[in-house]
């Protein structure tokens, strides 16, 4: 899969495309329901594949409320679509000049710089100048510019519409089940682990730390979580948040791996969230946060006894 970040003026493919279109913000099961069609588009027309998104959320430039939170960075998008087949992964730059290209003058650089031959969007896409562009746009200008058009459906899952905008409710709440259940995978990050104050370690929970984004989703607190040490799992328990009982200044995921004793400073970890556990609290002492992070553990262990997820 070749990457390519940079403004859609500036890139010109040469091969035929067939392009899944979309902000993609967690990598859903609607979502991917779009890619794999571009895919076996791609396939059954000989032609490369790619998916066609931006370097950051139209809303982090748009939006005139308070930052919206983003489920899936650029580094873990690129990471979950290497799995998917895809020739291209574009991360178009997304300014606000770009945002106010009128959608006729997009669709043509889409065809005309990215030799688009296909295209595949949700049922709901929009695009270009005050999102005026839509699939009723698209259908019009199949004609003119001879490109396959393929929309797809809404996705339910539960009778419930899958959508960014919902998972990100979820995920205020704190319900991970649920956030799992509409992305279709264990919600994950990855991250470097970073030196924290040492003072885990002392109390017998030596915690591997890394920064978490402030407009990361999750809702702060104690999750049951799987870490994957050199593609090993491992059951665990993370803490988010700003641990206001020792008070760190950045907000911190630090991860607690049952039977694992090894150096992880500077190595790259990945922490799946399975359930949430409690909210982040100040504690009195360390030692009443000892007793507490001593019953998350049974939790976890209990948890981890009676899952099928192994
Ligand atoms: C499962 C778990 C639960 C935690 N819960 C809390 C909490 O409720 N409140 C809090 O202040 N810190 C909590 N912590 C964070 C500890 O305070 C943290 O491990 C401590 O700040 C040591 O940090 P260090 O790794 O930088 O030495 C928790 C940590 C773990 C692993
Ligand atoms: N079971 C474990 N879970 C998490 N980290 C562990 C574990 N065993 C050893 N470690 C190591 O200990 C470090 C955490 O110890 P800790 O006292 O919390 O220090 P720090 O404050 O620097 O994070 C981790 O970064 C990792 O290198």
């Amino acid at each position: 899969m070749k990457i390519i970040r940079d403004d859609l003026h500036n890139i010109k493919i040469s091969e035929k495309l067939s392009i899944a279109l979309g902000t993609f913000d967690g990598i859903h099961i609607g979502h991917k329901k779009i890619i794999e069609t571009a895919v076996e588009d791609a396939k059954k027309f000989r032609i490369k594949s790619a998916v066609v998104t931006f370097d950051k959320h139209p809303l982090e430039l748009l939006s005139s409320n308070k930052q919206i939170s983003i489920i899936t960075n650029n580094k873990i998008k690129a990471k979950i679509l290497e799995n998917y087949g895809i020739d291209y992964l574009f991360f178009l730059t997304f300014s606000r000049e770009f945002a106010s290209i009128e959608p006729e003058k997009f669709l043509y650089l889409l065809i005309n710089n990215l030799n688009s031959n296909i295209i595949t969007c949700g049922y709901n896409y929009s695009f270009g100048k005050n999102g005026r562009g839509n699939v009723e746009l698209l259908d019009i200008f199949q004609k003119e510019y001879h490109y396959k058009l393929n929309i797809v459906d809404k996705i339910m899952c539960f009778e419930k519409d899958v959508s960014s905008t919902e998972i990100r409710k979820e995920f205020i709440k704190g319900d991970i089940e649920e956030v799992n259940k509409l992305l279709g995978y264990n919600y994950f990050l990855i991250g470097t682990v970073e030196y924290g104050k040492g003072l885990a370690k002392q109390f017998g929970f030596p915690t591997a730390n890394i920064i978490i984004e402030e407009n990361n989703p999750l809702k702060n607190g104690v999750y049951i979580s799987k870490t994957y040490v050199n593609n090993k799992g491992y059951d665990s328990i993370s803490n988010i948040g700003y641990t206001p009982t020792l008070r760190s200044t950045s907000r911190v995921l630090e991860t607690h791996i049952f039977n694992f004793d090894g150096n992880l400073y500077g190595k790259e970890i990945k922490i799946e969230f399975l359930k949430f556990l409690r909210e982040e609290k100040k504690f009195d002492s360390v030692e009443n946060l000892k007793q507490a992070i001593e019953i998350d553990r049974s939790n976890a262990i209990h948890y981890f006894k009676n899952s099928i997820y192994k």
